[in-house]
């Protein structure tokens, strides 16, 4: 048979790994990189390569050597100047250059939606060095939240609970940041009420919006998602807006996870994501098509009549709680014992404290029902060293 497109994901994780699958179930060849081997999508690609994505000569020789009809990231840490440039030269990047480039640092996405969409974001500041940020969070007030420019899942976030606290925080970010430097990013503390994932899909049908991703976090990464999320009418358009101003302005396409907090009288614009959501791996089990077959679709083209929750739904991810070269994942057997629920199982060569490396997704008749089912999951399964 002959493979119509090329597609290179940069960045092979599990959100990458399902996007491999629908993007060969529509007969792409497809290309994994990451930094490290026999991540996730490389199990599943045609074939793979181990760089360090944050290497611009390296980005350009994968391209070159290949000449993909697509270039998707799939993190966000990755040489995104070279990428604007292989753009130039008339290469595709999903959604834009652009886009990963000003989603990869938390500077680029927070003055853009705030300061020129203006969007409503969490107060902010950025600072360069301990003083200056020390500065910033006096400003802010106490709680704070303190994130380096360029990291997800979490890593290097703290909340700053007061002056005392500041060394702390401070400590954090340097050691979480993806990339040695030392800038971060101190937000106002919001206290909402809940937060959401509206996944918005830009394709040739137009921009079409998911229903709400219900989810709670805990020390910057998620552990629990749900979708619909019940929220009122009023809230939603807001949150709609909010996700066509930013996703318009973006641009390209595919799916983007727009993450917004809801508060009683507010909707607030946190970040996003111009790829698949981690909270968003629920709709594999709650929509007719999942994040990842409207990321594969829309990027290649194709039309999205429409997208349907087929049931309420909910995931808990399974995270490592220690540092294991070698390890098995126990319990799938009895998890599976679990009605409507199934399991996936990532297949990361290597535990890492608070990595993820499976999750429940449950399908049940109502919300509350599937997120006690997803949990009764989650708590059979565990991690053990060979
Ligand atoms: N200003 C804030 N006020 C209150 N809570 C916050 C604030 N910023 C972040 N959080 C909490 O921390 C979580 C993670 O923050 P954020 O999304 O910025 O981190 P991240 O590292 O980019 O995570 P990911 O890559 O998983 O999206 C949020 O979903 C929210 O629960
Ligand atoms: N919040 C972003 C997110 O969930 N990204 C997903 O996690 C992988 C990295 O996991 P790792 O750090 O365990 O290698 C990424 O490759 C992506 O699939
Ligand atoms: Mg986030």
């Amino acid at each position: 048979m002959h493979l119509t497109k090329k597609l290179l994901m940069l960045g092979s994780g599990e959100l990458g790994k399902e996007v491999i699958i629908e993007a060969q179930r529509l007969g792409v060849e497809t290309i994994a990189v990451d930094r490290y081997a026999d991540a996730p999508a490389m199990q599943v690609a045609h074939r793979s390569y181990v760089i360090d994505m944050l290497d611009r000569a390296a980005v350009r020789e994968i391209v070159e050597r290949e000449k993909p009809d697509l270039i998707v990231p799939e993190i966000e840490a990755i040489a995104t100047a070279e990428l604007v440039k292989l753009e130039e030269e008339g290469f595709r990047v999903i959604p834009t250059a652009r886009a990963a480039q000003l989603t990869m640092d938390r500077e680029g996405i927070r003055r853009l939606a705030s300061e020129k969409l203006g969007l409503p974001t969490a107060d902010y500041r950025f600072a360069d060095d301990f003083e200056s940020f020390g500065q910033a969070a006096r400003e802010m007030g106490f709680p704070c939240v303190v994130k380096p420019l360029m990291s997800s899942s979490g890593k290097g976030q703290s909340v700053c609970k007061s002056e005392d606290d500041l060394d702390r925080c401070w400590q954090i970010a340097m050691e979480g940041g993806r990339v040695q430097q030392t800038r971060v990013i101190v937000e106002q503390f919001i206290r909402f009420e809940s937060e959401i994932t509206l996944l918005t899909v830009r394709s040739v049908s137009g921009t079409a919006f998911c229903a709400p991703i219900g989810h709670i976090q805990q020390d910057g990464d998620y552990i629990e998602s749900w979708q619909p999320h019940e929220m009122s009418e009023a809230q939603l358009e807001e949150a709609k807006r909010i996700a066509k101003a930013i996703t318009d302005e973006l641009g390209g396409a595919g799916i983007f996870g727009v993450e917004l907090f809801l508060a009683k009288d507010r909707v607030y614009f946190s970040e996003v994501s111009p790829r698949p959501h981690d909270t968003g791996l629920v709709t594999l089990v709650s929509q007719d098509l999942s994040e990842f077959a409207l990321h594969a679709r829309a990027i290649l083209g194709y039309p999205i009549p429409e997208i349907n929750v087929v049931s309420p739904g909910a995931s808990r991810p399974l995270k490592a709680t220690s540092e294991l070269k070698d390890y098995r994942i126990d319990g799938v057997e009895d998890a599976l014992a679990v009605p409507k629920t199934q399991v996936r199982v990532f297949g990361k060569p290597v535990t890492k404290v608070g990595r993820r490396m499976a999750v429940t997704l449950t399908a049940a008749a109502t919300v509350e029902q599937a997120r006690v089912l997803a949990k009764e999951a989650l708590d059979k399964l565990s991690i053990r060293g060979e």
